[in-house]
């Protein structure tokens, strides 16, 4: 197998400190969001036990990854699927990664659509807008593309991105203070987590929680334990998506090789993913937690009551909101990397660097999911299933199978434990993916699916 020259030399340049900003910047997306629905849905305990258990998971993924490109002297995630499997194997990674980065883009760029002009709205106190062009989302999304977007995904390399990623997650660190219980009474947020929810699991059975208050069971911890474990044995349909969610919040595999390939001292990616999870981690916990709360552990009365009270001017609320805004549109280059590069592999092998194909596969892209953001957002209901299968193979197949592959006899026989190991991994990644699959088709067919409501 020949490998393209420009994977050969390692010639990093960028610090330990900005590539855990760069990664921890993939990490934390639009998943974030939609952790407080799965927190409610499986309860505190068991989702604190799921959120470890993928963390860790997640971690040793990237491991058996790093592992592979030490052996092959390969960074990028398609070159491995071809070390492994040839053609087939480099069109599986390629295909999972433009599936899913496609989906998480158009996932902040819809955040953009619906909150930039409420922003705006609060910023020039507009009580009565009357369709000005600067409150249409549509206009907006396309002008964060063009004026903050496309540069940055222009630059040549992931890791001149280290500072937008800095800023990008102490923004993530402000929503996190910012949104404690008591001020996340807002319905705006609310609709966040529901609307992420949607996007990932193609459901609108749960859009009832838009007609709060919660039913009153719903507060008891008890219930909520019980329910978690009734979900284990796969009966709660509700409780069934917070592994996909969970999943696709950690994924952040595909952007792994291409910061490690700049990475100055390239023997630490291994630290710099174990730094950029943990940190997440907490992270995660702490927006599910508060998300959690203000959900249910209001008085219903309030919650109704609050609803009336919602004043749009609100600093803090606006300070939020532009928080989020801003985290999530510098993701949306370092996500775009690795799709760019994924394109080039299974498009133009072998071809070195060239800027005008770089230019070019950057906009067509960009102007593919604002297309889609703007003239289809029901399809993204699509996404869910996306999220469903292409983030297990990410996580858990893909690495796993290639390791396997990759990692030769002579060093670990079939039988050693480490591949024993990777395969039960794969096999866990298939189960996920089953589990996830099975539970959305159930939801279509009981009559409940997104599409049909038009969301
Ligand atoms: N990078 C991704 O694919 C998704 C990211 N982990 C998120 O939470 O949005």
């Amino acid at each position: 197998v020949s490998i393209p020259r420009h994977y050969e030399i390692f010639e990093g340049k960028t610090s330990f400190g900005m590539s855990v900003f760069n990664l921890g910047n993939a990490i934390m997306g639009s998943g974030i969001l939609g952790l407080a629905y799965a927190m409610a849905n499986a309860g505190v305990v068991l989702f604190l036990l799921l959120l470890t258990v993928v963390a860790v998971l997640s971690s040793y993924s990237i491991h058996l990854l790093l592992k592979c490109s030490g052996i092959v002297g390969i960074r990028a995630y398609e070159q491995l699927g071809y070390r492994a499997f040839g053609t087939p194997g480099k069109m599986a990674a390629g295909i999972a990664i433009t599936l899913q980065n496609i989906g998480a883009m158009s996932s902040y760029l819809y955040i953009v659509k619906y909150e930039f002009p409420l922003v705006i709205q609060a910023f020039l106190k507009l009580d009565n807008p009357a369709g000005e062009w600067y409150m249409n989302g549509n206009y907006l999304v396309i002008i964060v593309s063009i004026a903050v977007i496309l540069p940055l995904a222009l630059m040549k390399q992931l890791g001149y991105l280290g500072y937008t990623s800095g800023f990008s997650l102490s923004c993530m660190v402000f929503f996190l203070i910012a949104v404690r219980p008591s001020v996340l009474i807002q319905t705006r947020e609310k609709r966040y987590f529901i609307f992420l929810f949607c996007l990932l699991c193609d459901s609108c059975r749960h859009t009832q929680m838009n007609r709060d208050p919660p039913p009153p069971h719903r507060h008891h911890h008890l219930f909520s334990i019980r329910c978690s474990l009734y979900s284990l044995l796969w009966t709660n349909v509700c409780t069934a998506y917070t592994i996909p969610i969970l999943a696709f919040a950690f994924v952040c595999h595909p952007e792994v090789l291409p910061i490690y390939t700049e990475l100055r001292k390239y023997k630490k990616m291994q630290h710099v993913a174990n730094i950029s999870i943990a940190v997440m981690y907490i992270m995660y916990f702490l927006a599910a937690l508060f998300g959690y709360l203000t959900f249910y552990g209001k008085v219903e009365a309030e919650l109704l009551h609050t609803y009336s009270s919602i004043d749009p001017y609100d600093t803090l609320i606006l300070c939020v909101r532009v928080a989020v805004l801003t985290a999530v549109t510098l993701t949306v280059p370092i996500v775009l990397f690795p799709v760019r590069r994924a394109i080039q592999q299974m498009m133009f092998p072998n071809k070195t660097f060239y800027w005008p194909r770089h230019i070019a596969i950057a906009f067509v892209l960009l102007t593919f999911i604002n297309l889609l953001v703007i003239f289809a957002p029901n399809i993204l209901g699509i996404f869910g299933v996306i999220g469903a299968t292409s983030a297990p193979c990410l996580i858990f197949i893909f690495p796993a199978i290639f390791y396997i592959r990759i990692v030769p006899k002579e060093e670990e026989p079939l039988r050693s434990p480490q591949k024993i190991l990777a395969a039960c991994f794969a096999g866990l990644g298939f189960l996920f993916m089953i589990m996830s699959l099975s539970f959305i088709i159930i939801d279509w067919t009981s009559g409940t699916s997104k599409a049909a409501s038009g969301h």
